[in-house]
């Protein structure tokens, strides 16, 4: 009989291993992550409570367990808090409660927000109580605040002292291994809850003021608070960052038309950080936008009337003339080395157009309105972009490609004609390439000879050490001129990165964090740099390093070319190339929409949450031999579960997430890659950039936070042409990302299950319902205009133009995309 739930490779559905409840060869050896005693013990460990947790699970077969959703209300003080340091909270009372926690971000509601918790009762009322406890201590420290929380279930007031021994008594899994990992982490230990690290900063200072740590305090109209926190707090930790102050929402006054803001920190980062705050306040469409305050030091802080408003148009205008003048003495550098091809320049304009068109819709266009420079033709061979410089050219002529993908057809022109570029192509079509030898030929036809160069021409930066590395193995592919690339990256060997940047490179790959880590020690010296590559920007927004990104630009001459690469291009990027780019050139392959690679047949199933590890096997045993396959999960700790497990029943697997040190994680791609093993458990640490070519599957075990990185993981495989199969399991607690993955589906004219459908109408219709009562709920309270009411023409701002940012979409994860969201679950 046949397994309707087979897949072949084709992406129709098979019955070629029903019969069989073997796994295939490749998978019946043990799990390879062991590279030391200890870890092998881990697994060790790991296999008697597998074995244990199964008999369990016999135990309890006859009363099965339910998955339940709950929403509590909270403040956006819990919500900072929840989501500071890339939602470090959020995983770790996930991690500690076993539910699934999800803030709803609602565009027009800045009075709370809702907060999902999905899975088992009694994991529900424990995620519950964490946040609750989150709650009192963040309100404690408020001073008189009200406790805005409110919840739909009933707590029972155990304390969290009580908890470690709840989580053990209510029969939660904890596999020995996890108890191992009590001993060498912090993450087992008696849970604190105090507010992440900046927050608590601010609370010991506002408890005990230290002389140096003066406080200001300032009066808002209480509607413009959300305004000052902005999603998900992406606006006050943006003016922290800015100002280096700490800043603290207090309390509504007693009539609600005022709310306190406490800024801390030397008089100066208070006053600029008063004055951005006023700033925004005053831009804001609030009526009669008051403004005071009050301070516990003696500088005096004039009334509103003193205060002067911030041209920053002025002041951006100042800051690029100062960094004209700083680099006005540096030698002159080259960036036009285009001479265009006879053929290229003959094309008729309807040929242009014709050729980009059948190319996957190439378009080309000026990023700026008042751009009016003339766009180059595509090329449409290597030879028309290359014959002049023949080594190269043969580099990749040994290849083997046949053409030049279509990205490359319209950027190549681009880049050697000196503009800046944004390239957007779907994923495994060829971005690398497509910046890279133009850049090898900038680095050699710079006036200045290399050897007296003071650093790098060339910077790469990239969101994961896998992805620079990567990039730093296609760089090896084209070995031209003597020209040395190296990769640095947090958790590499640094001392060894900074002889080795000092021994003289013309490329560096590198992660923003270690990069600007060896700017400022000194170690690599950026005057000599003119091409900058940002891979993957969006993403490296999405980890916050924008504020890394920033300054290492600073630091490069202000005439450099610039260039941004994705296949996903969400609002937040577009801030970035306004602010860093020269008059851009965007070229585009395909939809500007989110688009999955159409070469990748896609599936969904939507099952319940416990149905996934069945239907996980099932997948396997329907594998080929020569299949290789990543299974995508939501969390650090399921993918060690899943790895474990796996292992543990004889399938071979690998298993790669932020928390593995960096010589697994390495180990964990080359034994992909090299064949030995064919199956990768993994987080969204690899959802991007990483390119090995025959992988055949993909399996969203947990679906993605996000649209961009659903885009990105089934791009992992029908790469450079190849087919793939991409399958992704949804579980109700998905609903809200149903509707984003409706479009992308339709887009690559996928099929779209009726049950989808039904979910997406059933989100927008709970969503339709919720606006209403919260309508109504605003109308009650007189339209809003306090702390609580309706924060008027704040809503709406940071919308994306892109599907992906939606919020309650795809981005029903956390709003604030900023400040590391990605990190702590990969
Ligand atoms: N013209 C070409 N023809 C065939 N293969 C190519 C061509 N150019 C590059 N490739 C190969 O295609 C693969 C994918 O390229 P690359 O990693 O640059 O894709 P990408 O567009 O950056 O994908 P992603 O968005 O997933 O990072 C690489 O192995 C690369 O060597």
């Amino acid at each position: 009989m046949s397994d309707r739930r087979g897949y072949s490779r084709d992406g129709s559905r098979d019955s070629r291993h029903s019969s069989s409840t073997n796994y295939p060869q490749n998978y019946q050896s043990s799990h390879r992550s062991s590279h030391d005693s200890s870890r092998s013990n881990r697994w060790e460990n790991s296999s008697r409570d597998y074995h244990h947790s199964e008999e369990n699970s016999k135990k309890n077969e006859h009363t099965p367990k339910t998955e339940n959703s709950t929403v509590i209300r909270v403040s956006y003080d819990i919500v900072n808090c929840l989501s500071a340091r890339g939602n470090a909270k959020v995983g770790e009372l996930q991690d500690k409660s076993g539910a699934q926690i999800q803030v709803i971000h609602e565009d027009d509601n800045w009075v709370d927000v809702g907060v999902q918790i999905s899975g088992q009762q009694e994991q529900i009322k424990l995620a519950e109580k964490m946040i609750k406890e989150l709650n009192s201590s963040t309100s404690n420290s408020n001073t008189n605040s009200s406790t805005p929380y409110q919840s739909s279930s009933k707590g029972d007031g155990t304390s969290l002292d009580d908890w470690t021994f709840n989580a053990a008594d209510s029969g939660m899994k904890k596999p020995k291994w996890e108890n191992e990992r009590q001993l060498d982490s912090e993450r087992w230990q008696k849970p604190s809850f105090e507010p992440p690290r900046r927050q608590n900063h601010v609370e010991s200072e506002s408890r005990h003021p230290q002389p140096s740590a003066n406080t200001l305090i300032v009066k808002v109209p209480s509607g413009s608070v959300g305004r000052i926190i902005g999603r998900g707090g992406a606006k006050i930790n943006e003016l922290q960052d800015q100002t280096g102050a700490r800043i603290k929402i207090l309390k509504d006054d007693d009539n609600g038309t005022e709310a306190s803001i406490q800024i801390t920190g030397d008089v100066e980062k208070q006053k600029e950080a008063e004055r951005l705050i006023k700033e925004l306040v005053s831009t804001s469409s609030f009526p009669g936008s008051g403004f005071s305050t009050n301070s516990s030091q003696p500088h005096t802080v004039p009334d509103q009337s003193d205060v002067a408003f911030v041209d920053w148009g002025a002041v951006i205008r100042d800051s690029k003339e100062a960094s004209i003048r700083r680099w006005a003495n540096s030698p002159k550098i080259c960036k036009n080395f285009y001479i265009e091809d006879p053929e290229v320049a003959v094309m008729s304009r309807e040929e242009v157009e014709k050729f980009r068109l059948t190319h996957n819709n190439i378009t080309i266009s000026h990023y700026k309105s008042d751009d009016t420079r003339p766009i180059p033709n595509p090329v449409m061979t290597f030879a028309q972009a290359f014959a002049h410089y023949p080594e190269l050219l043969e580099a990749v002529q040994n290849q083997q490609f046949k053409d030049p993908s279509p990205i490359q057809c319209q950027a190549w022109p681009v880049l050697l004609k000196g503009h800046d570029l944004i390239g957007i192509a779907q994923t495994g079509t060829g971005k690398t390439l497509a910046f890279l030898l133009p850049a090898l030929i900038h680095i050699e036809g710079q006036p200045v000879t290399r050897s007296e160069r003071q650093g790098p021409s060339v910077l790469i930066m990239a969101p994961t050490r896998e992805l620079a590395q990567q990039i730093e193995r296609e760089v090896a592919k084209f070995p031209w001129k003597g020209i040395k690339c190296l990769c640095v990256y947090g958790g590499g060997d640094r001392r060894q990165q900074i002889g080795a940047v000092s021994a003289g490179v013309e490329i560096v790959v590198a992660t923003p964090g270690r990069l600007y880590d060896l700017m400022q020690a000194g170690a690599l010296k950026t005057s000599s740099v003119s091409y900058v590559v940002l891979d993957e920007a969006d993403r490296m927004l999405d980890l916050g390093f924008e504020p890394q990104i920033k300054k290492i630009l600073i630091d490069v001459r202000p005439d450099r070319q610039i260039i941004m690469t994705s296949a996903t291009w969400p609002e937040g990027i577009r801030r970035i190339a306004n602010e860093y780019m020269d008059n851009p050139l965007q070229v585009c392959v395909g939809t500007l929409d989110l688009a999955a690679c159409h070469s990748v047949t896609q599936h969904v199933e939507i099952l319940d949450e416990e149905d996934k590890r069945q239907r996980l096997l099932d997948f396997i045993r329907h594998l080929d031999p020569n299949d290789k396959a990543i299974v995508f999960v939501g969390r650090k700790l399921v993918a060690d579960q899943v790895a474990s497990e796996l292992s543990l029943i004889g399938i071979s697997c690998q298993c790669i997430h932020g928390d593995r040190e960096q010589i697994d994680r390495e180990q964990a791609l080359a034994d992909l890659r090299n064949g030995d093993v064919r199956l990768l458990i993994a987080t969204d640490v690899a959802s991007r950039g990483i390119d090995i070519k025959d992988i055949t599957h993909i399996l969203n075990y947990d679906f993605p936070r996000h649209a961009e990185e659903y885009v990105h993981r089934v791009g992992r495989t029908g790469r450079a042409g190849r087919t793939g199969i991409a399958i992704s399991f949804m579980t109700r607690e998905d609903w809200s990302k149903a509707s984003d993955l409706i479009d992308i589906l339709k887009e690559a004219n996928q099929e779209v299950p009726p049950e989808l459908i039904r979910m997406a109408e059933r989100f927008a219709a709970w969503k339709e319902r919720k606006d209403e009562e919260r309508q109504r709920n605003a109308a009650d309270m007189g339209g809003g205009g306090g702390f609580r009411g309706r924060g008027g023409g704040g809503g709406g701002g940071g919308r994306g133009g892109r599907r992906g940012d939606r919020d309650g979409g795809f981005g029903g994860g956390f709003g604030s995309r900023r400040g590391g969201f990605g990190r702590d679950f990969m």
